[in-house]
């Protein structure tokens, strides 16, 4: 997208040999085959040349890796670069937001994000797409704000078929962006079990509500899940199997073993990480997650899909929204479900 926008960005990758094939081909084969990379990148795997001069870094490795890049950026990043996190999730057993993880390893720069529904392959492929760049508003000079860097960012990087939007709710945007794949996963995991549109759409809805719930106890506002890094983001990737975590509840769905899953491929699939540490940060500060739940104890206690989600369904009932603040018990003869 920078590149398209006309910046001139160098892309670092580890494998000197996927640099050199970028830079001889034009194309990354690896990862995003039929789609050639805009004149102007500049394909290295020299972080020191990748990070000289930089004025703002985008993270896009995966969430169980930044720390690691973190460590490897450290001598090389000038004091004050911006950093925006492309990369989803929150840690396990810290319960850390990622961009407090990067606050925490590279202190001195402003730390935001770049998140919303943005599949890669379709937006290389110049399809309109929108985006949420945010940073905190405390990066922002009140007599100058479009220097901030959320500004800055935003207007780098948009182009005719890339149009970001700004936010300074880094903690709602963040929390959008790492419950949206938990969220898929469910609705991955219903469809594999042979169900359809009533019960994708109800998950959606009741997802976003989880992740309203998270994002206003750590402090974010409810509207921003409403926006485009969370019930967008969350609407693409519950939409089908391009994305990798609805895909993973799919197959799981349908009865695969996690090692059968993409054919035994390691894929990344952030949610299901973050349905770990999602989990277990909603328990310690006490905020209700049924859906994020239900994927969690099948993920990681072995419960029974079939009978984790029968059991969602027969929750005692509640108010929507949570205004009257009573739970009627929920029928036990409950008649037999017919799945296609
Ligand atoms: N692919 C998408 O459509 C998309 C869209 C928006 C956000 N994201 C997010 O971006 C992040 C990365 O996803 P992806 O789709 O690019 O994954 P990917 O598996 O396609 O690519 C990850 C890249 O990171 C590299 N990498 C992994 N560990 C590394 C390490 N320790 N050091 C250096 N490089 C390392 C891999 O070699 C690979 O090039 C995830 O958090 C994902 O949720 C992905
Ligand atoms: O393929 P997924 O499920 O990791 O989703 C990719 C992006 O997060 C979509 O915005």
């Amino acid at each position: 997208m920078a590149a398209a926008a006309g910046r001139q960005p160098r892309l670092w990758g580890r494998r000197e040999e996927l640099a050199q094939a970028m830079r001889d081909t034009g194309r990354n084969d690896d990862y995003l085959k039929d789609t050639p990379l805009p004149s102007g990148i500049e394909p290295t795997s020299d972080l020191a040349h990748a990070l000289d001069g930089a004025e703002a870094v985008l993270i896009v490795t995966p969430s169980s890796s930044l720390r690691e890049m973190c460590a490897a950026m450290r001598p090389h990043l000038a004091p004050g670069v911006p950093l925006a996190l492309c990369c989803k999730g929150i840690e396990r057993h810290t319960g850390y937001l990622l961009s407090h993880l990067v606050e925490e390893e590279l202190p001195g720069h402003p730390v935001g994000a770049l998140s919303g529904p943005t599949f890669a392959r379709e937006t290389a492929l110049g399809h309109p797409t929108a985006a949420t760049i945010a940073f905190e508003f405390r990066y922002t000079d009140r007599l100058s704000p479009d220097l901030s860097p959320a500004a800055r960012l935003s207007v780098s990087l948009s182009s005719s078929f890339f149009r970001p939007y700004m936010s300074d709710d880094l903690v709602g945007v963040e929390v959008g962006g790492a419950v949206k794949n938990v969220i898929a996963i469910a609705c991955g995991m219903m469809t594999g079990a042979g169900f359809a549109e009533n019960t994708r759409a109800a998950l959606i809805t009741r997802g976003i509500n989880e992740m309203k719930v998270l994002a206003e106890a750590l402090g974010g506002k409810r509207e921003t899940v409403t926006g485009l890094s969370g019930a967008g983001d969350l609407t693409l990737t519950c939409s089908s199997t391009t994305s990798r975590n609805m895909s993973l509840g799919v197959q799981l769905g349908e009865g695969k073993t996690r090692a059968e899953c993409f054919d035994g491929k390691n894929v990344v699939v952030e949610g299901e990480i973050s349905a770990a540490s999602v989990i277990e940060l909603a328990r310690r500060i006490g905020v209700s997650m049924p859906i994020c739940e239900a994927v969690y104890t099948i993920l990681y206690d072995g419960a029974d899909l079939d009978q984790t989600f029968t059991d969602l369904w027969a929750r005692p009932i509640e108010s929507e929204p949570r205004a009257l603040d009573i739970e009627l018990a929920h029928p036990s003869t409950t008649p037999e479900v017919q799945t296609p």
